[in-house]
């Protein structure tokens, strides 16, 4: 779990707080950034003897490898280093590293070497950072290929190369890392679609810089500390009226499921009384799993509740088309998924409304909801998914989760979150309508937006994970085991609200 939230830069934020503070840094970052990816290597390398292998490339990355190579050198270990590169076209702080390198006694090889007998003890990818401009070809995407089938730990500085930094696209080839040691602050790319896969372990070195001090953050980590304050230990004189009514609508012939999924994830979460308004004629009338839940036809559950969650199993016939108009028109707080959002994406009327509604309201789309929400390719939404969650907020003037690999929460001003609880366990059948009834059930509790679609994803992720360690998927993992687990977490968050985590600066 992570108790303290980093702020997240794209490359042009990165950019603006080096050239703030480059001018008159001491030591300059060159020599922090070599230095401190030296420190983690070391980290790495402990019960590893042999020769680290340090591939440097033709910017500042390189420049990076070339400190980290001298100090290891200076400490008496074998480095080798590969660049290919002409050094007299290396940016100036990159060829003052090549030349302390040189100067100290380091040579370079123009090809990559073949494996030591006992293989390298690190093999480092210092070719391309944040200045990755194109998809990798020819030599240097050899290069990658051999260097990611060799054994043993692999780190990247600052960012794998060929993965891009802004969006967790692979542009070409990418590195695949075990750890990545990444510099002034978290980059977007390393933390959705490709990028997890491709980072492995991130480390921060901030450098002794602090980022949102010489730029404030649009985008933060999504941790516990920005929502605890909204989960209090209940009082003992409480009764469920304390803990409001949420309403799931959806459940057409055939779908009855996922809305009583999510009528059960708003339970585990705490929603004082739960309504599932099913538009099936034919469906249960009792949850035999979860009988508390009030089943009723969807048209009589509206009026039910001060949050509504309408999408799981909607369907998209006239009657669930009426119901979401219906939905639009009250003044509850609103929750749209699934179905939903495809009705959304398919009557521009509906759409003007949700646009015009005043009520809060969030849209939890995957991404070809999203797609069909903005009229673009399921491809067009991944090439940039924090565009494109920021482009849903502004358009839909309401919160929106954009569900994948590194959820992304936007905000219509422009902020932004992005979630890192969650594995790939949750890639199964009804694990959004779970998270629509986690909003669900926290908006009706009354927190605020903000808090409630922070603290919704985060736990969705979270109870995942917990899962996980007790032998529960990632393959097979199914939604319905869900509730209960985040029950057991929001419990305990709310027993021990700082739990322990990472240093760092807290949100502001
Ligand atoms: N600035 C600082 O203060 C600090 C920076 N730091 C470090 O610097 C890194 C950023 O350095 P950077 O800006 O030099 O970019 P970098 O990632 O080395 O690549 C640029 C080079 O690659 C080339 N190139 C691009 N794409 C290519 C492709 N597909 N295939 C082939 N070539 C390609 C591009 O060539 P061009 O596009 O100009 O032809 C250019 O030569 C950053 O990630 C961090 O590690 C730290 O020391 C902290 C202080
Ligand atoms: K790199």
């Amino acid at each position: 779990m992570h108790n303290c939230c980093q702020p997240i830069y794209p490359v042009a934020g990165i950019r603006t707080i080096e050239h703030a503070v480059m001018p008159t840094a001491q030591p300059p970052l060159m020599e922090r950034a070599g230095r401190a990816s030296a420190e983690e290597a070391v980290r790495l390398m402990i019960d590893r003897p042999g020769p680290l292998l340090i591939a440097c490339g033709p910017g500042n990355n390189g420049g990076d490898g070339f400190v980290m190579a001298r100090h290891f050198m200076q400490a008496g270990r074998e480095v080798v280093v590969a660049f290919a590169s002409n050094p007299d076209q290396l940016p100036v702080d990159a060829h003052k590293a090549y030349t302390a390198w040189t100067d100290a006694g380091g040579q370079t090889l123009s090809d990559l070497p073949a494996p030591p007998p006992g293989g390298w003890a690190l093999v480092v990818d210092a070719l391309f950072g944040i200045g990755l401009r194109r998809p990798i070809e020819g030599r240097y995407a050899d290069w990658i290929r051999s260097l990611n089938a060799l054994p043993g730990p692999r780190m990247s500085i600052d960012v794998p190369s060929g993965l891009c930094a802004d969006t967790g696209r692979v542009l070409g080839i990418a590195f695949e890392a075990t750890h990545t040691v990444t510099f002034i602050a978290l980059k977007p790319g390393q933390l959705t679609l490709d990028g997890p896969d491709h980072c492995g372990e991130i480390v921060l070195k901030r450098l002794d810089l602090d980022a949102n001090g010489q730029l404030p953050a649009q985008g933060w980590e999504v941790c516990t500390k920005l929502f605890m304050h909204a989960l209090h230990p209940r009082k003992l004189n409480t009764h469920k009226g304390n803990f409001g009514d949420a309403v799931i609508v959806g459940g057409a012939p055939g779908m009855c499921g996922a809305a009583l999924l999510a009528g059960r994830a708003a339970l585990r979460v705490g929603a004082g009384r739960v309504f599932v308004g099913l538009l099936d004629d034919r469906g249960p009338a009792v949850d035999q799993v979860q009988p508390e839940l009030m089943i009723r036809r969807a048209e009589h559950a509206l009026a039910d509740g001060n949050a509504i969650a309408i999408g799981p199993g909607l369907g998209r016939d006239a009657a669930a088309s009426a119901l979401l108009e219906r939905a639009l028109h009250s003044s509850a707080t609103l929750v749209l998924d699934a179905d939903a959002l495809n009705l959304l994406g398919s009557d521009p009327r509906l759409a003007q409304q949700a646009r015009e509604r005043e009520a809060p309201m969030v849209l939890t789309p995957h991404p070809g909801e999203a797609a069909r929400l903005l009229g673009i390719s399921t491809d067009e939404i991944q090439a940039d998914r924090l565009k494109s969650a920021l482009a849903l907020a502004r358009h839909f003037d309401s919160h929106v989760v954009l569900k994948g690999c590194g959820s992304f929460i936007a905000r219509p001003d422009g902020q932004w979150r992005i979630n890192r609880t969650g594995n790939p366990g949750m890639a199964s059948a009804g694990m959004g309508d779970v998270l629509t009834g986690l909003l669900g059930g926290l908006l009706a509790q009354g927190l605020n937006m903000d808090d409630a679609v922070a603290a919704g994803v985060h736990l969705h992720g979270a109870a995942a994970d917990l899962l996980l360690t007790r032998g529960i998927g990632p393959i097979g993992m199914g939604a319905a085991e869900l509730p209960d687990a985040v029950r057991q977490i929001l419990n305990q968050w709310v027993a021990t609200p700082h739990p322990p985590g990472r240093g760092g600066p807290a949100h502001p």
